[in-house]
């Protein structure tokens, strides 16, 4: 069974890989990142290799690498890493899985395989399986983001049952700004202690009103003390300041319009002193996340 850790809840930083310029891993800013998280945004959780850091586009030893220097460096200081070990892969996320096990991280998030994609929701199960079998004393949390897999099986329909399955399941990350199947998975699973977060930063919010428990995403990292002021004026009904701390996302929106997210939370935390320079990201591509959604 999984260690029934108090469950993951509030926010959760997506963290950047950084890199140094000549496009290896820069493990050495990890300390300071950490610091700058706890101390300069109130964010105690991250999420290691995901979508923001970039997990899919390192090499399996830079992503084992990289996950034991935020477990090393988090300790004490951070409530819970979560590391992301999805891959094409099963032995590849099952690697990833049993070393997160090993290095000490509280919990493993995998997306659903995204070239050859499982077709329903018993292959997805099957898959997932396997992976969270591999590290049998981890919460396992499904990562949800169909714009970028392409695999649109419904959450609702998959955590129908999971937990028969995957024992460790311990909730859903939810990248999509579908409300209504968000709302169903948080509906239909009252009863179970699962963690929902969500992954829409600019829908948070609406996503409150569902029923999240927790928000994992790539804005945390510069907006975390912001976004805790409005988790504040939810918990106290003040629904006016809360809005407009949500509105202030449309301008970042703006700010990131043909860029990438990346690299505004590099250039913040380049102003915050986290660190000189993030040089490039593991993937020499211009790829935008703008309009993901
Ligand atoms: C696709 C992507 O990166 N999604 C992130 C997490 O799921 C979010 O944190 C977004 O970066 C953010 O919501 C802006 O769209
Ligand atoms: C936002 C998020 O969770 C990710 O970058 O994977």
């Amino acid at each position: 069974m999984a260690s029934r850790k108090k469950n993951l809840q509030g926010l959760v930083a997506a963290t950047i890989t950084p890199m140094t310029e000549h496009g290896e891993i820069n493990l050495s800013v990890i300390g300071q990142y950490v610091d700058y998280l706890v101390e300069k945004q109130g964010v105690k959780n991250i999420f290691v290799n995901g979508t923001t850091g970039e997990g899919l586009s390192l090499s399996i030893s830079e992503r084992r690498r990289v996950a034991e220097e935020w477990v090393t460096k988090g300790r004490n200081k951070l409530d819970q890493v979560v590391i992301h070990v999805g891959a094409l892969s099963l032995k590849e996320s099952q690697e990833l899985a049993k070393h997160a096990a090993e290095i000490g991280a509280d919990g493993i998030a995998v997306i659903a395989p995204f070239f050859l994609k499982p077709q329903n929701k018993d292959d997805l199960t099957a898959f997932l399986k396997e992976v969270a079998a591999a590290a049998p004393a981890l919460p396992f949390y499904y990562y949800h983001i169909p714009a970028l897999t392409g695999v649109k099986i419904r959450a609702e329909e998959l955590l129908d049952g999971i937990q028969e399955k995957i024992p460790t399941f311990q909730g859903l990350k939810f990248s999509d700004t579908d409300l209504l199947d968000f709302g169903q998975c948080v509906d239909q699973n009252r009863q179970r202690q699962f963690a929902f977060l969500f992954g829409v930063d600019e829908q948070l919010l609406s996503a409150l009103v569902m029923g999240a428990t927790g928000a994992v995403g790539s804005t945390y990292n510069y907006l975390g003390k912001k976004t805790n002021q409005m988790l504040e004026a939810y918990e106290r009904k003040d629904f006016s300041s809360a809005l407009n701390y949500q509105v202030l996302y449309s301008e970042i929106y703006q700010l990131c319009d043909q860029t990438r997210f990346w690299s505004v939370t590099d250039q913040s935390h380049h102003d915050s002193g986290v660190w000189d320079s993030n040089g490039p990201t593991p993937a020499p591509t211009s790829e935008s996340l703008q309009g993901v959604y």
